[in-house]
Formats: structure tokens, sequence, C-alpha cells
């Protein structure tokens, strides 16, 4: 039998005769007692999905979303205080699902179900524990809680040993790039894509990565973290669930999506140099002013990505059908700027921007930078200031892996149909502007994504927000995946 709605409440004070509202309400107490302890086909109590894959899921949802450095918003950046204190709680929840859990030199928090054959490729499911700055409590967060509930359900239910691989959930340290800007920090270092030279990247305070993890006692090496790269034989593929931070399910009336693709990133900063003076006498015409630069600059980058037919040359960089690709997908965003000395009676000497472009394309993107980087050249130049673009992270765009498509769309449509007892239309496809996990690890193994709706596709926002019903159903669905892995 189906998780179906509780028995519809008659309302006390509607118009009933004293006779039937008895009948009516010892009725109602008889199949409400029978629905509570329904059991499905398995012989599982219907309870038991809601308690583990929705009621619990949502508390710890809302509990690691209190887990901030600061005081009245959402931050949790690489291995800060709070990202340590989120780690560990984790690491309860792992081991309160019967996980073996340990944390790796780059502080992703592993939990691993050996299975009924621990030398088989293990499929790993993971999302990132790391928030942008006044972040939702569901970017990275809803991966991973999802991924733990869904074992601990099998725990529960006595299936965990009937898996035929290993399992891993890995929560990520770093998905987001907020503190040292190059992002995928963790799962780079799984997939053994993160060079040496990332140690020395320093944060706004100075501090390098290494320095960082020293700080918390974590004492990396060459060594050690090349000793972070997983086999690509010891794995069999990477699941992630993760909000879909658009709006195209919430439109289409679905609560979960699988993922095609993932559009490609880069990330620069811009660091425009002027003749620092006084704000009082120094002539217009005799300034060097790099704060009217990057306002002219920023215009610039606007500009190229909303018509960037406008900008391209058809030549050999860029054909039309790339061009037509771009119109569609391509997407720039200037979100940190930077001055100094900051103060209103200084012409600035120097404005520091940081300039995200996006693509589905990895030619278009490609173009976009060579076009832009010569634009603001010529801007500089011509305003007697000096420009330095530094490229601080790329990733190409990624294709998720057919079989595993194929897999969460039936793992998908058989938790719907758990759900609502009616047989699902498919689920939709889609493609995904944001970045994720999976793009790094798809550098080690198939890839593949399920996304959850999210109120008004908003994220990188407090309002970010997901139905507990459609928590549940993300968790049901993993659980779907899992059992076709029995
Ligand atoms: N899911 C994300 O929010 N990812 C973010 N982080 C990266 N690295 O893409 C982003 O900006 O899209
Ligand atoms: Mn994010
Ligand atoms: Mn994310």
């Amino acid at each position: 039998m189906a998780i179906t709605d509780p028995i519809p409440r008659f309302s006390l004070n509607q118009n009933f005769s004293s006779w039937r509202l008895f009948y009516c309400l010892s009725l109602y107490l008889i199949i409400s007692s029978a629905v509570v302890y329904a059991e499905d086909a398995e012989g599982i109590s219907s309870d038991l999905y809601e308690e583990v894959l929705k009621s619990e899921a949502v508390a710890r949802l809302y509990e690691l979303g209190k887990v901030s450095d600061a005081d009245d918003y959402l931050e949790r950046t690489f291995l800060s205080p709070a990202s340590v204190r989120a780690g560990n709680l984790i690491r309860e929840w792992m081991e309160d699902a019967g996980l073996r859990t340990w944390v790796d030199y780059m502080g992703n928090v592993h939990g691993r179900v050996e299975g009924m054959n621990k030398t088989a490729e293990a499929l790993l499911i993971g999302s990132h524990l790391d928030t942008v700055v006044d972040a939702g409590i569901y970017d990275g967060s809803l991966g991973i809680i999802s991924a733990i509930s869904a074992l601990k359900f099998l725990k529960r239910d006595g299936q965990l040993g009937k898996l035929q691989r290993p399992v891993e959930v890995i929560a990520f340290s770093d998905e987001e790039g907020v503190r040292f800007q190059s992002t995928f920090l963790g799962s780079a270092a799984i997939a053994g894509s993160l060079p040496v030279s990332a140690l020395n990247i320093s944060d706004k305070r100075g501090l390098t990565l290494q320095d960082v993890l020293k700080e918390n006692d974590i004492k990396i090496t060459e060594e050690k973290l090349v000793e972070l790269k997983y086999e690509p034989l010891s794995v069999w593929g990477y699941i992630e669930v993760h909000i879909e931070q658009g709006p195209v399910l919430e439109w289409a009336g679905y609560p979960l999506g699988v993922v095609k693709g993932i559009a490609g990133q880069s990330r620069l900063k811009v660091i425009v140099k002027g003749s620092q003076g006084h704000a009082g006498t120094v002539p217009m015409s005799l300034r060097q002013d790099p704060m009217a630069a990057a306002a002219e600059l920023i215009l610039l980058l606007e500009s190229l990505c909303k018509h960037p037919e406008e900008f391209l040359s058809y030549d050999h960089h860029c054909n039309d059908i790339v061009v037509e690709s771009l119109s569609k997908s391509l997407v720039c965003t200037v979100g940190e700027i930077s001055t100094w000395p900051s103060a209103s009676n200084v012409i600035p000497g120097q404005v520091t921007f940081t300039v995200d472009i996006r693509a589905m394309e990895d030619i278009g993107r490609e173009a976009i930078i060579y076009e832009l980087s010569n634009q603001m050249y010529q801007i500089c130049e011509k305003r007697s200031v000096s420009c330095i673009i530094e490229r601080m992270h790329d990733a190409n765009a990624v294709n998720c892996d057919s079989e595993l498509m194929l897999r969460l769309k039936d793992s998908a449509n058989a938790a719907l149909e758990r759900l609502t007892g009616e047989t699902q239309d498919e689920v939709p496809i889609l493609m995904s502007g944001a970045g994720h996990d999976a793009m790094a690890i798809s550098h080690l193994t198939k890839v593949g994504m399920l996304f959850v709706r999210c109120r008004g596709g908003v994220s990188h926002s407090p309002a970010e927000h997901v139905l507990d019903d459609d928590i549940f159903a993300a968790g049901l669905a993993i659980v779907e995946f899992l059992e076709s892995q029995m």
C-alpha cells in the first residue's frame, strides 16, 4: 500500500448530527490507525519512510542551517570554524546511519558502507558542506543530508548489508570557492585534478590553503595531496542530489528533475591601478581614476554578455552555432568589488573586482574571455590606468552519463509514484547553469545529478526554500536508486 495523505480531518464545527458525527469520528479512527501501520508491498511501515526521509531530514537541514560563522546570516567557507562544526555534525549523522567515517587531508567528510562485496567498484554520493555568504540552507546540504537519510532508512529497514557494492557519501569541503576564489578544492583533490600549486593560493587575510589546513592540525604535503586521489577502477560512478537553483522544475510542476549537463565556468580577478589623489584638487582632465575605469569595464562586460553576437567576430574563434549557443546560455557576473584606500575624499589608487563567466559551450566562453580581455586593455589604455586580469578558476562544461541519467529518471519516477500512488510522466531533463562538485568528480568517474525543485528558483539567498515533500521525494529517489544496487 503506497504512502497516502492522512484521511481528511472533519472539522468539528461542521453541521453534523451527534450520531453521524460519532459514526464519522469512529470510522476515521479505525481507518487512520490502519493507515499509520499501513505497510507497503515490501512490508515496510510507511511511517519509517516519512520519519527518516522527511521529518528527520528536514529537521537536520534546519539544524545544519544554523551552523554559521556569522551571527545573523549563513556563511561557512573552507575549513572555517563553522565548517569544522558542520563537518562534525555530518559525521555524527553518517555514523547514525551505520557508516564508517573519516575526514581527509582536504577537510572532506566521508561515510562509507562496504555492502556485500567490499572489493567492488564503489558508488559515490556527495555534495558540499560549504556555503556562499548569506546563503540558503539547502545548497549543498540537501545532497548530503538526503544521501545520509536514504542510507539510514536502509539500515533501519535491515537492507544496508544487501548493497552489491560499497556506497560512500562525501561531504566536500569547498565547492563554492568563496574563501580562495578557486572552487572544488575538496572534490578536485578526490578526482586527482587539484594541482599542488593550489596549496599556495591565499585568502583575503593572506593565509595560504596550506596555512588554513595547518590551523586545523592538517599537515598536508604534496604526497598526502596526491594520496587523496581515488583510483578510477575503485569507483563505479558518482551521483549528486542538489537544488535546481533555477525556475524550471517549479514552472513545469515537478519536484524532481534529471540533469543532462553542467555549464562551464571561469572566474577572473581584475585589478585596475591608477593615480591615487586628493578628491578636491585633481582636475577631472588630469585624473587616472581606476574606479571610473572599473565602472566602464563592468558595463562592457554586461553588454558583451547580453549581446555576444555584436562583439564576436565570425572568424576561426567562433562560428555562428557557438554564438547562437552563447546567446542562450552565456551569463556574466561581477559579485565582488573592493577599492583602496576606500575613503570618500580620495581618488582610489586601485580597484579590484571579480568576474564570473559561464556558458554551455567552452569554445564560446573562451572567445568571450578573449574578446573581453582585449577590450578591457583598450579601455584602460585610453584612461591611462593599468589592468591586470588573473584567471582564478576554470571548469569545462560536463555532460552527465546517459546510464546514470536513465537510472536517476527511473528512481525519481518510482519515488514520485510511491508518494502519489500515480504513474508518472517522464521527469524533466534539464541543464545546470550552476556549478557542482560533479564537475570535478567527472575527471574521476561517470557522474549523474538529480535536481530538486526550489521555490521561485531562488538560491544563494536566505530566501532559498524547498518543500518538505520535495525533500521527501529526493530521499525516496536515492532509496530507489540504492535498492537498484541490491
Ligand atoms: N551549486 C552552486 O551554487 N555552485 C556554485 N559554485 C560553483 N563552483 O559553481 C555556483 O556558483 O554555481
Ligand atoms: Mn552554491
Ligand atoms: Mn551547490
